[in-house]
């Protein structure tokens, strides 16, 4: 844990923390000392020699203030190192998310919450409450032992033996007991998955008669594990701790074996045994203590190695020196493998072209890969093989600012902010004039969701958007895009079934963005697969299987062609895979 925690710590802090690392070390190694000090002070009690008496008593209340003072300033550099891990870790962290490719956010958001809030809060205790023990608990029994040699080289050599058998204990009982603290902690997270899974489902599961007479078995199923687990754990924890206090007590016991030995061989006096007897307990005590705080050690060492899973992670590389934009608005897929499973491709051998200032529209079946295309020219991954340009040149040859300032994003899960419509809007670009705000709204049709709501341009749209249809969010989000302006647009259009209001903005809005940048859409609706300049279609096996104008795969007969005439009859469609034309209303 001391590395762990060092690691975490950053380079910067490395001094604070060995600071406080050496006052603890001293405090820890000034107890032992101390306590040593009993045996030559009985001894020459015993001798009845009051000068050597006195003389030892003076040492050792040098080492009692020296301990005194240690205390006091390892207590204040424990605390220290905890404020800088509070203060640092939450920007350490931060500094290393936004470094990441943000395809590895996927299924993540819960677990780096978590580890960014209870883990960094964790840490920060560990340096204030746990360390110190932990460190005297190494220091103060090595001092006994270090000091023993001098005093009783009998004992030195029985402490010195016994130290290895309690650690060997310790670890042995704390490997039992870690083993089912994992299983306790699998088990909680996923009935607290299921908690919050059941929560979400509230209108699915009481649309089909799933209330709490019949029950949710997955989340009986969760806790009814949780619960069999917890009792596993309790009693391998009671083991575990009894293994560890057994082994303590039985060397304990042979220390005072040994002295009693040697007391009725007449090589220790009386006075002598009391001494070694405290002394022997003083060795115990702090190993006995870290066996104490082991449920505590574990729990903060699985932290940090949580949190180090994610300073760990690679960011995407950035080159050193950016390169600069050669053919603003074009995107080029050259030879393009991708696979998010190492080993199972799914794009594969892609080449395609996308000049500037017109639309292309990507059409194919569910899952053949028209999201992943829009991740890898927005980078959120990098691919396996051949090269993605944007503005002329390799992604990976430029900063993630330049990369992205090229681009506006257009998801179907549009994130909207706690905050007003209108400084939702004003995130496109923060520096837009307020009539620039007011011309992009109007085009994207949010103007008029301003005027239907209670506090108009100043209604909080609620948390992540919640206060707004999906076809207003979207409208919002369309926006942003307008606001930025940049040469390039990646939209993933939400659904084929839009309402006739959204429909006719988000016409409108297609028609201005494609005056100026470059789209790219992922297309649901027929006016915007008619309209494109360059239609792509995808095939089930990660390839371009036509791609042309409308007329042109019209005019080639193929799938596209196939599938056009027997669904233009209806609004909306898409590919199907494999031969079976997909049915359903998207
Ligand atoms: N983060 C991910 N990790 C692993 N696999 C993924 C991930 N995202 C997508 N996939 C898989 O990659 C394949 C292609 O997904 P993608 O979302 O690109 O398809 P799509 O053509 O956009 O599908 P749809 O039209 O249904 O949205 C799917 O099989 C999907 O399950």
């Amino acid at each position: 844990m001391i590395r762990q925690l060092r690691r975490v710590l950053g380079p910067e802090h490395q001094r604070e923390y060995t600071r406080f690392l050496v006052w603890a070390s001293v405090y820890g190694v000034l107890q032992g000392f101390a306590v040593s000090l009993l045996v030559p002070i009985a001894r020459s009690l015993a001798d009845g020699d009051w000068a050597a008496t006195w003389r030892w008593i003076g040492v050792l209340a040098i080492a009692v203030i020296g301990c005194g003072i240690a205390h006091y300033v390892q207590a204040m550099r424990a605390f220290g190192v905890a404020l800088v891990v509070l203060r640092t870790m939450h920007l350490n962290i931060g500094d290393h998310l936004v470094t990441l490719p943000i395809g590895w956010f996927a299924g993540k958001t819960g677990s780096v919450a978590q580890v960014a809030s209870k883990g960094t809060m964790a840490a920060g205790s560990a340096a204030a409450h746990l360390m110190t023990p932990v460190v005297i608990g190494m220091a103060a029994p090595a001092s006994v032992t270090v000091s023993m040699f001098f005093f009783d080289w009998r004992i030195g050599v029985a402490l010195l033996v016994a130290a290895p058998l309690i650690a060997l204990a310790a670890r042995i009982a704390s490997s039992f007991i870690a083993k089912s603290e994992h299983a306790t902690h699998r088990a909680a997270a996923e009935s607290s998955e299921r908690v919050i899974e059941f929560a979400r489902c509230q209108p699915v599961l009481r649309a089909f008669g799933r209330t709490s007479d019949t029950g949710y078995a997955p989340l009986r199923d969760a806790i009814k594990v949780q619960q069999t687990v917890a009792r596993r754990t309790m009693v391998e924890s009671v083991l575990g701790l009894a293994l560890n206090g057994l082994a303590v007590q039985l060397v304990f016991t042979g220390l005072v074996v040994l002295a009693a030995v040697l007391a009725l061989g007449g090589e220790l006096s009386g006075i002598d045994l009391l001494a070694l007897l405290g002394v022997a307990t003083r060795f115990v005590q702090p190993l006995m203590e870290i066996g104490e705080y082991g449920g505590a050690l574990r729990q903060v060492r699985g932290e940090l190695t949580r949190i180090q899973g994610i300073m760990d992670t690679r960011p995407l590389p950035e080159p050193s020196q950016a390169a600069a934009v050669s053919a603003a608005g074009t995107v080029e897929f050259d030879h393009v493998d991708f696979g998010y499973v190492p080993g199972t491709p799914l794009l594969k051998d892609l080449s395609l072209t996308v000049p500037p200032r017109t639309m292309t529209a990507l059409v194919g079946p569910s899952g053949s890969g028209k999201t992943t295309i829009i991740r890898l020219i927005a980078r959120f991954y990098d691919v396996d093989a051949g090269t993605v340009r944007v503005g002329g040149v390799d992604v990976r040859d430029q900063t993630a600012e330049d990369h992205m300032a090229q681009l506006a994003l257009v998801f179907q899960d549009v994130y909207l902010f706690d905050d007003t419509l209108r400084e939702n809007i004003r995130l496109g670009r923060p520096d837009a004039t307020e009539a620039e705000i007011d011309e992009a709204a109007h085009l994207a049709g949010v103007t008029e969701i301003a005027d239907r709501l209670p506090a108009g341009w100043n209604t909080r749209v609620g948390e992540a958007g919640s206060a707004l249809s999906g076809g207003e969010r979207q409208r919002v989000s369309v926006a942003r895009a307008i606001l930025k302006r940049a040469p390039i647009v990646l939209l993933d259009e939400a659904t084929a079934a839009l309402d006739p209001e959204n429909e006719r903005y988000l016409q409108r809005s297609l028609e201005t963005l494609r005056e100026h940048a470059t789209l790219i859409v992922i297309a649901h609706r027929l006016s915007t697969v008619v309209n494109a300049d360059q239609i792509i279609v995808l095939n089930d096996h990660g390839r371009i299987a036509e791609r042309g104008s409308h007329d042109d795969l019209l005019a080639q007969g193929g799938r596209y062609a196939a599938f056009w005439h027997e669904r233009s009859s209806i609004r909306g469609w898409r590919l199907a895979a494999g031969a079976t034309p997909h049915t359903g209303s998207s």
